[in-house]
């Protein structure tokens, strides 16, 4: 049937009958059964009938069959496409959903990479990245640091971002404040904080340096991006520059250019603060023989061997250099306002570098003995500046070198020969004390009734050829060259022995002998045993003894002076202050020093009754005394009319011209009772 039928076929229903038509309906369109039936008449139109009037009906039933079906079609297509429309845009959403979904998983994906990326990066870069806030009110945290924060500070990142104060720590003491000003600067100025500075940890200074960019925030605070990292290398390659370009490479001193430096310097404010300061130019004698005959090796460890030995006989503060060759420099500063101090200071270091250069050297297990020539050119001697300050010392030292070697000379004449009298004068008095030339002269001290209680010791110098000279001329020399130690002490065990053979006088033996003492002796850690062993040795009762001090005594270390005086006041010995009025006596002091005696100086005592002041000072210093329960003695009463004024106002006791010079013990004993 297909094959006669054909395509036909598949839009007909065909019923095929033997003989009687078929009772079935055909379904078909009329046009395929046409079709159909020109093609079964091919065969036989006898053996197959189609009933034609079947299918018309058929045909309008099918119509209208079609036209429901068509409708409703129509009618599910189009329900059918909203449908699928429908669906379709849902499908969309969820695809659209989906996909912002999958973009947004890949975006956060990206973001965490990037932030991985990120910390790590910064985790593995050299140093510490941060962020730093300060917030209005100024308190200090740390929102973000690196791994690095450990490192560096020694801290985690989640401690310093609790506590940002614990970094603050961590840098070094004297760099804190510059670290804190320069981020308070930056915060002011809204410029980059550029800062170097030092953290300690594990016992080593390390150099950091930190970068950071401000950003003014919306409540007015400050958040820094910035970086810290090491520098601690290139600080030290500084140094080391530095050193190369500033200090001599073979003994570690300062070489021309930084003597350069600190003198001008120095020299700017010895001008300015009116104080002395001097050159003194060292070359060694005879370095030239010892490099050609014992090596240039040699040269080098004698050059170190006066380095280290001219560091140790200077100050801290003052400036040894290398200038080259054998030549060293000392610079010293603040060495006295007035001239003669500032040269005696110099003199006195110059011959301590003469008697510390002079000292044997051993250079490779050889004895050497070498010696130093020295010129000394004061910075005041000195209108040209520093190059003239240089040749001048430069000169002095030739004359020093001119003058036979290993000697010291000043570029001023006229101050060489007053130091070179001065010199003169001091080995003469060593001599003196050797050869026992100096003697004591008593000056009688009365009471207010006008009788003899006491005297005081004044030495004198029985010189071979000059005859006695004066204390005024020697007393000052022996207290800076130290002579005054062995003088002082000489002083002391005579003025016992004298106490001692009044003793056996009934007229004398109450008699008090007053000392002086000089500061410098006083402080001296032997004075006191030194006292308490004359006083043992000559048997005398303590109380004779009468130590007069000055008030000069009690700028320094008043303490230790309070201490010692009270050992001697428990002995008995007893005290005077002299010169009183003329120092700087604190009262307070004056309260807890065991004194028995205020000595009123004769300046006062001299014009006290021309000067209203001096008269007032006198009256106060009575006065004063009677408080503090002290015997007042004016000294250098010279007229009846002063020792009157003096009685009238309660002064207890008097020394001057007026009743006696200063004597040889033996006339004393005559005239003072006599008086
Ligand atoms: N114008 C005038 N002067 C009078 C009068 N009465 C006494 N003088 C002098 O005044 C000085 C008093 O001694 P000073 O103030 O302790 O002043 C003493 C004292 O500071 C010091 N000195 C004397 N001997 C010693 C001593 O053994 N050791 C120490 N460290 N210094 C001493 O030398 C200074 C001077 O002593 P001297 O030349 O002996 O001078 C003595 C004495 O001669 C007077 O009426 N008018």
């Amino acid at each position: 049937m297909h094959a006669l039928l054909g395509e036909a076929l598949a839009e007909l229903d065909v019923a095929v009958a033997d003989g009687a038509p078929a009772a079935t309906a055909l379904h078909a369109p009329l046009a395929a059964l046409i079709a159909v039936r020109e093609r079964l008449q091919i065969l036989n139109d006898t053996v197959f009938q189609l009933s034609m009037t079947q299918a018309s009906v058929q045909r309008s039933k099918l119509v209208r069959l079609r036209d429901t079906v068509s409708a409703m079609i129509v009618l599910l297509g189009a329900l059918g496409v909203a449908l699928a429309l429908s669906l379709l845009r849902q499908r969309r959403s969820i695809a659209a959903l989906q996909l912002r979904d999958r973009a947004l998983q890949a975006a956060e994906e990206q973001q965490r990479e990037l932030r991985e990326r990120l910390e790590r990066v910064a985790d593995n870069v050299p140093g510490m990245i941060f962020q730093y806030r300060r917030g209005a009110d100024g308190h200090p945290s740390l929102p973000y640091a690196s791994h690095g924060v450990h490192e560096i500070f020694g801290v985690s990142a989640e401690a310093a971002a609790q506590d940002s104060s614990v970094l603050l720590d961590a840098i070094h003491v004297d760099d804190r404040e510059r670290v804190i000003g320069a981020f308070d600067e930056s915060a002011r100025s809204l410029l980059p904080c550029l800062v170097e500075f030092r953290v300690v940890r594990d016992g080593i200074e390390l150099w950091m340096a930190s970068h950071a960019t401000p950003q003014r925030q919306a409540d007015g605070g400050t958040l820094w991006h910035g970086y810290t990292y090491d520098v601690t290398r290139r600080r030290l390659a500084e140094e080391e520059i530095k050193h190369l370009a500033f200090y001599d490479a073979l003994t570690g001193l300062p070489n021309r250019r930084l003597l350069i430096d600190r003198l001008r310097h120095a020299m700017l404010m010895a001008a300015r603060n009116h104080q002395g300061g001097a050159l003194l130019f060292i070359d060694l004698d005879n370095f030239k023989t010892l490099n050609d005959t014992r090596g240039h090796a040699c040269g080098d460890l004698l050059l170190q061997q006066v380095a280290r030995r001219l560091l140790d006989a200077v100050r801290a503060g003052d400036t040894v250099a290398r200038l080259g060759g054998d030549e060293f420099v000392v610079m010293l500063e603040n060495i006295g306002s007035a001239r003669e101090t500032a040269a005696q200071h110099a003199e006195q270091v110059g011959e301590k570098v003469l008697a510390a250069l002079t000292q044997p050297y051993l250079l490779n297990g050889k004895d050497y003995h070498g010696t130093p020539s020295i010129g000394v050119a004061l910075f005041d001697d000195c209108e040209g500046g520093l190059e003239e300050l240089l040749k001048r010392a430069d000169l002095a030292m030739y004359q020093a070198k001119g003058a036979g070697r290993n000697t010291l000379r000043f570029f001023d004449p006229a101050m060489q020969s007053l130091l070179a009298a001065q010199s003169a004068l001091e080995a003469e008095m060593r001599q003196g004390l050797r050869a026992g030339d100096f003697v004591l002269h008593y000056q009688p001290q009365l009471d207010n009734g006008g009788r003899l209680a006491g005297v005081e010791a004044l030495v004198r110098w029985q010189h071979p050829q000059r005859g006695l000279i004066a204390p005024g001329e020697f007393i000052g020399l022996a207290e800076s060259s130290g002579l005054i130690q062995p003088l002082g002490q000489w002083v002391l065990e005579a003025a016992c022995e004298q106490i001692a053979r009044w003793q056996r006088d009934p007229e004398l033996r109450r008699l008090s002998v007053a000392v002086n003492v000089s500061a410098r002796q006083f402080r001296h850690p032997d004075f006191v045993s030194r006292v308490i062993g004359a006083i043992e040795r000559t048997a005398i009762p303590a109380d004779r003894l009468k130590l007069e001090l000055t008030e000069s005594l009690l700028l320094d270390n008043v303490e230790e002076i309070i201490a010692r005086m009270n050992v001697l006041k428990a002995r008995g010995v007893c005290f005077a202050l002299d010169d009183f009025g003329t120092g700087y006596s604190s009262l307070a002091y004056l309260k807890r020093l065991p004194l028995d005696q205020l000595k009123i100086d004769r300046s006062f005592v001299r014009d006290v009754l021309t000067d209203p002041n001096d008269a007032a000072i006198a009256r106060t210093i009575i006065a004063l005394g009677q408080t503090l329960g002290l015997h007042v003695l004016a000294e250098g009463v010279e007229t009846r009319d002063q020792h009157e004024f003096l009685v009238a106002h309660g002064c207890d006791a008097f020394q001057g011209y007026l009743f006696g010079h200063p004597q040889h013990p033996d006339v004393l004993n005559t005239v003072a009772p006599a008086h």
